[in-house]
This record gives structure tokens, sequence and C-alpha cells, in this order.
């Protein structure tokens, strides 16, 4: 019987507040939709690295700078200066020995501490493009508890520290011919009072006083510092700085999504379609806590789009290389685009549906290059082609218990280029099935192909089963008597064999109206093996010259030294390949013949 039960737990609603949602009738964001890519920064070498239990070493640093100039950043926070000698150097070094493109603005953050912005600007002196970033929190609980400020004791924190920003840069810009941009934020934006976040931004403005456009603007990033609302919130609340800050055109609004809630990618997407032009995050999200909204998977979600993201990800693995080795964290299995089984499929519906899906998209892609249409990736469970990312197709079917026929058969069509009917399909299903329950285990490609040349003697000398094909000759005679039908004479095949028979060379004759009816004539004449055809079917394996025909047979019993150890609707499937057509049919014959006679049965080869 089902009782109610209740958890001994606290009450949350008597320890946690729920976010206050802001009344904005005027947003537009629901209907809006993606157009092009934002403008990307990274923050790996600030946020992320300042949130690892070992922040990179200088050699590490660079290292994943040069994995971002390389994967297209245009914008790159490498430090905080004035945190540590490390920092410091670091900044020197790049620009010292030239690591910085001249395309590239790099990046540095400051607290709002005159102390600390010199010692920033000390570090990028002789930099060509720089953006200065300088941040104070501005929510009430930070203004109440760490700052002891007011309102208006936060506000001219933010715009004394600005006019310091103001005055530095302009002695580096005559000194150095540096070009600056400045970068504010209102740290805590989303828990701060969303007119506060608006008020604040306009005084920063005011005091920088430099309003212009393109690269000119001055940048507002309105982080999600530590992510305590749903997105569709903070959605709202940047499209309400976006409609009220004043001088929308010579300003840019960045994003600075944190992950706290699980909702980091999300947030980031719709609060772009609330108006901002700029994301801030790390590669496969590392950073403070839960991490800084991911780069990767914002930028690969509009991929699938179709909207170009204006980053390389095409060599995915070099970058997780790169990452995870500079982080010394790892990716999850199931990371989104970066993780090991993301593409991968166990389970037999998806298996079928991608197989089927790969088969109709090479028709489909064959039209469209014909009519030269693009060729479109529609495929069931996989939103992106691998291969865009620099991986194969190796990791998309997987077998194991959980599996079913479709992706056996894919498995052995990728590794054996053998298509096999269907009927041979839950045949051979069955054999992986019953391993894989066995062992409780995953089947790699290996068991499985091994477990097809085991059970269909497939593949060489090293496979051969009881009876083996030596060598033959079909000959071709009009029988005696005209056929039924149309009164004309058919023509009687005659197969003449060597047959090794549990090592014993054994030659053989039959005749059949067809090689493979000749063929198991001569079985059950010499060897008393009875058996008769009941499906026949083939392919060809590649083209040209080097083009080889793949057989499939299915045998059933017809008497009963076989019957009798197998059971009466038992039926046997055999493979062959071979450049001849003939020879192809026949070894599938003794192919489906070595299954049947296999132990345990009744037949005892008569040699
Ligand atoms: C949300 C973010 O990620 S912000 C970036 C955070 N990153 C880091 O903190 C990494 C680098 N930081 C550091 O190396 C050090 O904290 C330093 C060098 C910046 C400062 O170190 P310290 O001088 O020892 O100060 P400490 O970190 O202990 O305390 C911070 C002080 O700065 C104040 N402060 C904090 N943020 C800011 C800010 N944005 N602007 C001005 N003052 C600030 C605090 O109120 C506190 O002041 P108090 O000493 O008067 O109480
Ligand atoms: C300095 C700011 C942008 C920050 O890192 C945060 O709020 O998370």
């Amino acid at each position: 019987m089902y009782t109610d039960t209740v958890l001994p737990s606290v009450d949350p609603s008597q320890k946690y507040q729920p976010y206050i949602p802001l009344q904005f009738d005027g947003r537009t964001w629901p209907t809006r939709t993606f157009k092009k890519a934002p403008i990307w920064l990274s923050t790996d070498l600030r946020d992320g690295n300042q949130a690892l239990a070992n922040p990179m070493t200088a050699d590490q640093k660079l290292t994943f700078f040069r994995l971002l100039i390389k994967c297209g950043f245009k914008e790159i926070e490498i430090a905080y200066p004035a945190a540590s000698d490390t920092d410091f150097n670091f900044v020197r070094y790049l620009v010292e020995n030239n690591e910085i493109p001249d395309d590239v603005w790099i990046q540095v953050l400051t607290p709002a501490r005159e102390d600390l912005i010199r010692r920033t600007f000390d570090s990028i002196a002789g930099a060509k493009r720089v953006i200065i970033h300088m941040y104070n929190a501005t929510c009430a609980l930070f203004r109440g508890v760490v700052f002891r400020n007011s309102k208006e004791q936060t506000i001219d924190l933010a715009v004394s520290h600005t006019k310091i920003v103001r005055d530095l840069s302009d002695k580096y810009t005559a000194s150095h011919g540096t070009m600056f941009r400045y970068e504010y934020s209102p740290e805590t934006f989303s828990q701060t009072e969303v007119d506060f976040s608006v008020a604040i931004c306009a005084a920063v403005k005011a005091a920088w006083g430099k309003a212009g456009t393109g690269d000119n603007r001055i940048i507002f990033n309105l982080p999600a510092t530590v992510e305590v609302a749903p997105p569709n919130h903070y959605a709202d609340q940047i499209e309400y700085f976006c409609t009220h800050i004043s001088e929308r055109e010579h300003v840019v609004v960045s994003l600075h999504p944190h992950n706290d809630r699980g909702t980091g990618i999300a947030a980031a997407e719709l609060a772009v379609l609330g108006g901002a032009d700029r994301i801030e995050g790390c590669l496969f999200g590392n950073g403070e806590r839960t991490g800084n909204v991911d780069i990767v998977n914002l930028a690969l979600n509009l991929y699938t789009q179709g909207i170009p993201p204006n980053l390389d990800f095409s060599d995915l693995q070099g970058v997780i290389d790169v990452v995870t080795q500079c982080n010394d964290l790892p990716i999850h299995p199931r990371h989104p685009y970066a993780g090991e089984l993301v593409f991968t499929a166990f389970s037999g519906s998806h298996q079928d549906a991608i197989k089927k899906g790969f088969e109709d998209q090479k028709r489909r892609h064959a039209r469209n290059s014909a009519n030269g249409e693009p060729q479109i990736w529609s495929m069931p469970y996989l939103p992106i082609d691998p291969a865009d990312l620099g991986c194969t197709y190796e990791a998309v079917i997987r077998v194991n218990s959980q599996s079913g026929k479709g992706g056996v058969a894919y498995l052995i069509k990728q590794h054996l280029d053998l298509d096999l009917p269907r009927k041979m399909q839950i045949a051979f299903y069955q054999v992986v099935q019953a391993i894989a329950d066995r062992e409780a285990r995953e089947m790699t490609v290996e068991d499985i192909t091994a477990a097809f040349r085991n059970t269909y003697h497939f593949g060489g000398s090293k496979h051969e089963g009881r009876l083996a094909l030596k060598s033959f000759n079909i000959t071709t005679e009009p029988s005696a008597e005209p056929s039924d039908e149309d009164e004309t004479r058919d023509e009687r095949r005659y197969f003449d064999g060597t047959v090794k028979v549990d090592g014993v060379l054994r030659i053989v004759r039959g005749d059949g109206n067809g090689p493979i009816s000749a063929l198991l004539d001569a079985l059950r004449t010499h060897l008393d093996i009875h058996l008769t055809l009941r499906e026949y079917s083939e392919h060809t394996i590649g083209d040209g010259e080097s083009a080889k025909a793949a057989s499939y047979i299915e045998l059933v019993a017809a008497s009963d030294n076989i019957k009798e150890a197998r059971g009466t609707s038992q039926c046997w499937w055999g493979v062959g390949v071979d450049s001849d057509i003939t020879a192809s049919g026949l070894r599938a014959v003794l192919s489906a013949v070595n299954t049947a006679v296999s132990a345990p049965t009744t037949w005892t080869g008569r040699c």
C-alpha cells in the first residue's frame, strides 16, 4: 500500500527565499530567434584559472593562450595581474614576446582599488589592444556585508575608480600607443535591483566619458556571479537593461553567466535573445564552483542551427587534450559535444534509427549533390555530424545487452563490408545477445567481428569449420527433359570438387539446376548431409577490378540426422565472399553447412 512519506528535512520555505520576478511586460526575447554569433570572450585564463586548486603554471597558461588563438578568439581575459607574480609575469611575457596577434584584444581584471589598478596597467605596458576590466559587487547583500556601503557609496567607488582607469589609459596611450577599451562589471548583477544596475552603469559611462561606436563602445558586463534564478529571469533582466541604459548604441552588453542551478547555457542563450552582444565564459565550463558558462557548448549550439559560431572546434579532441591537461580536470563522459559517450547509442531502437538514418541520408545526399542542393544533416539521435568535430563514426554504435540487431548489423557493415539480410541480422543478433548477457559487459567491435567469424566460419583458414571447399569445377549440360512451363530444355549444373572434411580430403560430385543445388546434392550423396536452400541473396563489395561478391545463404534441414539435434524449425545461415560470384555462393553454402554440422549434432561425417 502507498504511504505518504515525509522526508525528515528542514522546511525550505523557512530557510530560503525565492527570487523576486521582475515586473517587465515589455519583454520581446521569447519570440526572437538566433541570427548571428555573439562576441566571445574567453576567461579561461582568469575566472577559470582562479577556480583551480592548482592555478596554471606560466607554461600551461601559454599553451592555453595559443589554443584560444587557434580556436579564433579575438578577446581573451589573460589574467588578474595584481593577484600574483605568475599572473603579472605572464602578461609581461605575452607582451614582450609578441605572442598577441594584432587583431586580438587582451583583457585584464582589476578590482576598484587604485594600487591594484596601477599594478594592472604596469603589466600591460607595450601591449597593442587592451580591455581594462574593473568590477565591484553591487547587490544588497554585498553592499551590506562585504563593503558596508550605501548605494551612493557603491556608485562613488565605481565612478572614482573609473576615472583612475580613464587617466591611466590616456597616459599609456600617449606613452605606448596602446588602444584601450573599458569594461565595467557590476558584479552580482543578477542579484542586484535592476534599476540600480542601470544607474551605476550610467554613472560609470559618464565618468568614462568616451562614448563611441564599434571598438570604442564601453562594455557593460552583467554577471550572474552566482546563478540564483531561472534563465528566463536573467533574460528579463538583460532585456530590461538593454532597453533602459542610455545611448545603447555606445554600449556593448556582455553576459557572464555561472552555472550554479545548472542552467548557465540556457541563461546565456535567452539573454542573447534579450539583446546582449557578447558572452564571457570558459571552454567546457570550467570556472568558479559549478563553472562559467561553456563557450564550446554555446558555439556548437549555434553551429547546429546553421549559424557560423566564428570559433573553430573542428579538432575538438585536440582542444579537450589541451584544456584537460592545463586545468587538470576531466570532461564528463556525457558533457555536451565533448564527452566520450555523447555520440554513442547502446540501445537497440536508437541504433536501428541511426542505421536507417545513415542509409537514408546517403541516398538523400546523392540526390542533393546531383541537383546542386545543400546536403543537410538530418539524423535520428545525432544533432550534429561527429565528423564536423573531427570525430569518426566509430563510437556512434556500441553494443551491450540493451542493443538490437540494427546496431550489430551496422557494425558488421562498417567493419566487414557485409550488408546482412534482415533474417540473418536477427540470427546473428541472437548470438551476440547471448554472449553479452552471459558476460554482462559491452561487446567491442573485435568481440562482434570475432563472434561473426566463428559463427559463420568466415575469414580464411583460421576460421575453417569441419568442412572446407578446396577446389571445384562447375560444368553445364542440357537436361534430358524439357521444363514443364515452356517446353525448352533446362540446363543442368554439375559440381565436381574437393572438400576437406574433418581434415580429410573428399572428392564429391553432384548435380542440380544451379551450382548451389549441385553442391548440396554432392554433400547429400557423398557426405550424408541433407540440407536444402531456403533463401539466397548477394551484393557487391567495392567496385571496379577489385569488386567482390558477398553471398548469403539460409539452409534448412531435409533429413532427421540434422533435424534431431537441432529441432525441426532450425535454419542455418552462411556467408561467402569471393571475387567470383559462383565461388562466393558456394562458400556461403559451406559456411551454412558448417554452422549446421558443428557440435552438438548427430552428423558424423561418414569419413
Ligand atoms: C566574482 C569574481 O570572480 S571577482 C575576481 C575574484 N578573483 C580574485 O579574487 C583572484 C585574485 N585576488 C587576489 O589575488 C586578492 O584577493 C587581491 C590581490 C585582489 C586582494 O587581496 P587582499 O588585499 O589581500 O584583499 P582580500 O582579497 O583579502 O579582500 C578583499 C578586500 O577588497 C575589497 N574588495 C573586494 N572586491 C573589491 C572590488 N571589486 N573593488 C574594490 N574592493 C574590493 C573587499 O571588500 C576587501 O576589503 P577589506 O580588506 O577592506 O575588507
Ligand atoms: C568579475 C566578474 C565579472 C566575475 O567574475 C563574476 O561576477 O563572476
